[in-house]
């Protein structure tokens, strides 16, 4: 790429894990990609380190008590300053930015998604509760906007490069793999009593704790099958879930003639990350090669979705359809922060989802209003829930 066609990239969430190993493929490529904008809640730190060195024209911080921090490092700098999430959704339409990734955690990245759909940009997408929540509208919107979006995601993206050249060729079903977390095997009697220490031990992956503690329930399978859903236009009954504890084979495809395709690698996510903003190269990287004389066996086997009843709640969720995906991502969000705060146990995460996919209201044809009051009525249910357990 010449100097003018290097793709200008907006990171949401560039302080995190997803958000520091795009900072890494970045900084290695600085004749591809030029950052727009950085954004972040809190960690007005490694905000102020990262524009430092990566001069982008706007930085955004959530947390409007650390704006004079922010402003005063790197106003000398000519970098503009804002705070508060409106703003994040707000900056996502400039025009100078050509791809955005959304690389925050949550429920708070759909609105920024939304806009910068709305706003014809490419989405590099690792925020995956995006496509549980609205996964209809996000795709009906980027298909009216004629809105790529490559997913981050590394199953999602084995995926994708599986179907690199495949396109016209329809998809039978797809396999999503998974590790099985730092729980696998266990009994239901064993969760009862793990801690917030055990369950962020993830075995394969270091990542944020939100998505590691949904690994330890296998929630952050069930929110890749409907991510996989909308991204690849598929039915519940073309995807299933293996489990594959060593994490090389990233996932597979199987075609109509019955030939399966898969993506491996280590376990590293900056080769998904690099796929996504660098598509449809693929680019250079001195990332670790995988030998297979370090392995001696890859080994798979059934979820158990009995003891991790998460999985088995995503896919109820994805049959009912509606707004039914939509809650149970509120409720595991509010579970999952409570769990980290050690105000309810492992296994109370899938009672909680559970009651409030019960009790919360079910819209059939939900719109953008709807998920923004079922999303509110879903938290307000689950911390009820969480006060009568305490
Ligand atoms: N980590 C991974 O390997 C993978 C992650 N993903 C997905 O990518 C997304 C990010 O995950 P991960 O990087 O692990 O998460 P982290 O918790 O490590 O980072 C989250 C980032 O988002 C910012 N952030 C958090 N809450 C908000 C908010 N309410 N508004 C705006 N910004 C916010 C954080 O800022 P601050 O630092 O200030 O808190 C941080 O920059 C998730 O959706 C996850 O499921 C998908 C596949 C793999
Ligand atoms: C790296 C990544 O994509 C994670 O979503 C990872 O897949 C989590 O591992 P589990 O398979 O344990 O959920
Ligand atoms: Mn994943």
């Amino acid at each position: 790429m010449t100097e003018s066609k290097k793709r200008h990239i907006a990171i949401l969430g560039s302080t995190g894990s997803i958000g520091t190993q795009a900072v890494d493929v970045i900084k290695a490529h600085p004749d591809q990609f030029q950052v727009e904008v950085l954004t972040t809640n809190n960690n007005a730190e490694l905000l102020i380190q990262q524009a430092v060195e990566l001069k982008p024209n706007v930085v955004v911080i959530c947390n409007k008590d650390r704006y004079d921090q922010v402003f005063s490092a790197l106003d000398p700098l000519d970098i503009k300053v804002y705070a508060g999430a409106k703003s994040i959704a707000s900056v996502v339409q400039m025009d100078t930015i050509d791809m955005v990734l959304t690389a925050m955690v949550g429920y708070a990245g759909l609105l920024p998604t939304i806009k910068a759909i709305e706003a014809g940009k490419s989405i590099a997408l690792a925020n995956k509760e995006t496509l549980v929540v609205a996964g209809e509208l996000i795709t009906q919107l980027a298909a009216q906007k004629a809105v790529n979006i490559y997913p981050v995601d590394s199953e999602h993206s084995a995926i994708f490069q599986c179907l690199v050249g495949e396109f016209h060729n329809p998809i039978e079903k797809i396999i999503l793999t998974a590790s099985g977390g730092p729980f696998r095997g266990k009994s239901r009697e064993f969760l009862s009593t793990v801690t917030k220490a055990q369950a962020l031990k993830h075995p394969n992956w270091t990542m944020g704790a939100k998505i590691t503690i949904d690994s330890a329930t296998l929630m952050n399978k069930g929110l890749e099958v409907i991510e996989a859903k909308w991204l690849f236009g598929l039915r519940s009954n073309q995807i299933d879930v293996i489990v594959h504890p060593q994490s090389i084979i990233h996932s597979l495809v199987q075609f109509e003639d019955g030939s399966l395709k898969a993506q491996m690698g280590l376990p590293d996510m900056r080769l998904p990350i690099q796929f996504a903003l660098g598509y449809p190269n693929r680019l250079k990287s001195d990332f670790p090669r995988f030998n297979f004389m370090d392995y001696s066996s890859l080994t798979f086997e059934q979820p158990d979705r009995e003891t991790f009843r998460n999985l088995q709640l995503a896919f109820d969720a994805l049959d009912k359809g509606g707004n039914a995906a939509c809650i149970i991502n509120a409720a595991n969000e509010v579970a999952v922060e409570a769990f980290l705060h050690d105000q309810i146990g492992f296994l109370e995460i899938s009672e909680l989802i559970e009651s409030c996919l019960a009790k919360a209201t079910f819209i059939q044809h939900p719109t953008y209003d709807d998920y923004v009051s079922t999303d509110e009525e879903t938290r307000r249910l689950a911390r009820e829930r969480i006060k009568s357990l305490v």
